[in-house]
């Protein structure tokens, strides 16, 4: 059996209906006989509106308070989440950062994990379980707050979640078919990149890249975790990032061997 980490950006989950196809997808994985845990982003662009009604509140809002209020976008997207993939007969439960054990430093807004304990995690994939994580959220042990790890960071917990459970792979879906040459919707030519190596995406992410946020890119290399990013409307291969050219990437038990068009 497999473990495999999928996580899914805002795109991915903008509404109830992209929110029921995901958990399909989702129910899909754990049926081939795979573990899953899920990192799940805000839905669409909860995450700007809430930023927006800070502001509207006040034009420089407390960073404590501010994380608090974003922290909340994920934890409407992965309870929803968790009550769709219920609803199919398949059992799941969400959890936010602090429960999934996402330990960081005290840096709101910015925060960096310095620990992983999943143990609530390990329990439910032991139970047959799929477990549904907010991403981009986190809990500081001194100041028992709440933390953030910026803009874009649900790519960060789910490698940190994938690195801490020993996941086979660690699959990124988003709202286009990989890394591209270039960012695919600017430019048309751009063309899609088979493998790339965490060096190669590193320098594609610090140039603008932001299919991937960076610090999971640097957090996959440390830990020699493999990325899958892939589009979560259709069943394409999708780039892998590895760690060497060398590395075969690890054929996901979610692509279908003759993939769709
Ligand atoms: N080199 C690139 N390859 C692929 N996508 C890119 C690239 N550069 C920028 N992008 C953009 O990144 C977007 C996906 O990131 P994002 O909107 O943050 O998705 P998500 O909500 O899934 O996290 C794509 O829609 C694409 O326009
Ligand atoms: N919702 C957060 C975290 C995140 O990673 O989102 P997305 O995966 O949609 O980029 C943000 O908008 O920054």
């Amino acid at each position: 059996m497999s473990l495999i980490v999928q996580k899914f950006g805002g795109s991915s989950v903008a509404d109830a209906e992209s929110i029921k196809r995901v958990a399909k997808r989702i129910v899909e994985t754990r049926k081939a006989g795979n573990s899953v845990v899920v990192a799940v982003s805000a839905m669409g662009d909860t995450t700007d509106e809430l930023v927006d009604l800070a502001h509207e509140v006040t034009p420089f809002p407390d960073p404590r308070e501010l994380d608090m209020l974003l922290t909340t976008g994920e934890r409407i997207s992965m309870a929803l989440l968790a009550m769709a993939i219920k609803s199919m007969g398949v059992d799941a439960r969400s959890y936010t950062g602090s429960q999934a054990g996402m330990i960081t430093d005290a840096q709101h807004g910015a925060a960096r994990i310095v620990d992983v304990t999943p143990v609530r995690l390990r329990e439910a994939l032991d139970e047959g379980a799929i477990a549904i994580v907010a991403g981009f959220q986190g809990f500081n042990r001194d100041s028992r707050d709440i933390t953030t790890l910026g803009r874009g960071g649900s790519d960060t917990t789910a490698v940190a979640l994938a690195a801490a459970l020993g996941a086979d792979v660690c699959e990124i879906y988003t709202d286009v078919d990989g890394v591209f040459t270039a960012d695919p919707r600017v430019v048309p030519r751009a063309h899609k990149l088979d493998v790339v190596t965490s060096e190669e995406m590193l320098e594609l992410a610090a140039s603008g890249a932001k299919v991937l946020h960076i610090r999971a890119v640097e957090y996959a290399r440390r830990h020699g975790v493999t990325m899958h990013v892939r589009s979560s409307f259709n069943n394409h291969e999708g780039t892998w990032v590895v760690n060497s050219k060398e590395e075969t990437p690890w054929r996901s038990p979610s692509s279908p061997a003759s993939p769709e068009t």
